[in-house]
């Protein structure tokens, strides 16, 4: 059972995470960029040489993150339970294709939907260049705490989510994801069970292992500057989501878009199943 109290003021030390070239080049390799190497697009983001190369902004997600401390026994949550349920992360400068960054978490608040119903984690990470000092992101999350619900606490105030425009998408782009996403996934740093081990995908109520939410978020990340950006994937400043449904690895997530000025909306639906998997989303670029 979580206990309220301990859990928002649970301490997180500070994380170092030195990072450089070959991590970046992991981390695209973990969307499934790569699958296509005569595709400039992909080779722009995993290939040192290649013009344009830099780190993906969302990378901030696995930088200097705290692990998967849901499985420490201390904090009463049922991590086998556990679902990412929405995420936000913004760009104050841009993210160094090579560095050392100091990450802080905290929790930031805790809903109880009731006995049955779940709860909600909100916590916060900033990531602060050791070198110079810059802040260079701050990264939010939910986490549904599916089985976690009851424990006494307020049913609110939850996040307002972004409304999605009353109007078909102007755009759409698609990317499919290798079978091997989340394996490779995994190794920036989400080592959650539920991405590789079929006896824990079971427990959690899934037909096999689930791509991680933040696996499917970068692909929508680097969709959006695909096809609103001339592929310059740094334009991305700013995104938030919510996470409506699985994805699993091999499926092609079509990403949806409409464009506000630097504002665009968005939405991903994997295509095999046509399902929404990312909803309410909101993206900035730069
Ligand atoms: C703590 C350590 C950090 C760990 C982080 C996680 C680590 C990762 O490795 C884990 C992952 O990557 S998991 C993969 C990515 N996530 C997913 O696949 C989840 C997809 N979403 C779902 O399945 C459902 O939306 C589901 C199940 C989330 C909700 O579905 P339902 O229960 O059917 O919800 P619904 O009846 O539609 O709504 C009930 C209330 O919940 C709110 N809500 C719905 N979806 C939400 C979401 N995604 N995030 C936050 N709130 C959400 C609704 O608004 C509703 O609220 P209210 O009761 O106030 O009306």
């Amino acid at each position: 059972m979580i206990d309220p109290d301990a859990l928002l003021a649970r301490q997180f030390a500070p994380i170092e995470h030195s990072y450089d070239t070959r991590d970046v080049i992991l981390y695209a390799l973990g969307l499934g960029l790569g699958t296509d190497p005569l595709n400039p697009a992909h080779l722009r983001a995993t290939y040192e040489r290649a013009e344009g190369f830099g780190a993906l902004p969302a990378m901030v997600n696995v930088l200097a993150y705290p692990g998967f401390w849901a499985m420490e026994p201390d904090t009463g949550i049922t991590w086998q339970k556990l679902l990412h349920g929405e995420q936000s992360l913004t760009l104050h400068a841009p993210l160094p294709a090579k560095g050392t960054l100091i990450g802080q978490t905290r929790i930031t608040g805790l809903v109880d939907k009731g006995e049955g119903k779940g709860a909600l984690i909100y916590s916060e990470r900033t990531l602060t260049d050791k070198a110079t000092g810059t802040l260079i992101a701050t990264v939010a999350g939910t986490t549904f705490a599916r089985a976690d619900g009851g424990f006494g606490g307020a049913s609110g105030p939850t996040k307002p989510v972004h409304t999605l425009p009353d109007r078909a998408p102007d755009c759409h782009f698609d990317h499919q994801t290798p079978e091997g996403a989340a394996l490779i996934y995994r190794l920036s740093g989400d080592y959650n069970p539920l991405h590789a081990d079929p006896a824990i995908a079971t427990q959690a109520g899934f037909t096999r292992p689930i791509l991680h939410g933040l696996c499917s978020l970068g692909v929508a990340s680097w969709s959006i500057t695909q096809a609103l950006a001339d592929g310059r994937s740094e334009a991305l400043t700013h995104l938030q989501l919510r996470f409506t449904s699985p994805v699993y690895p091999g499926e092609t997530i079509r990403t949806e878009m409409w464009q506000d000025g630097a504002d665009v909306s968005f939405r991903a639906r994997v295509l095999e199943r046509d399902v929404v998997v990312l909803n309410n989303g909101l993206a900035r670029l730069g």
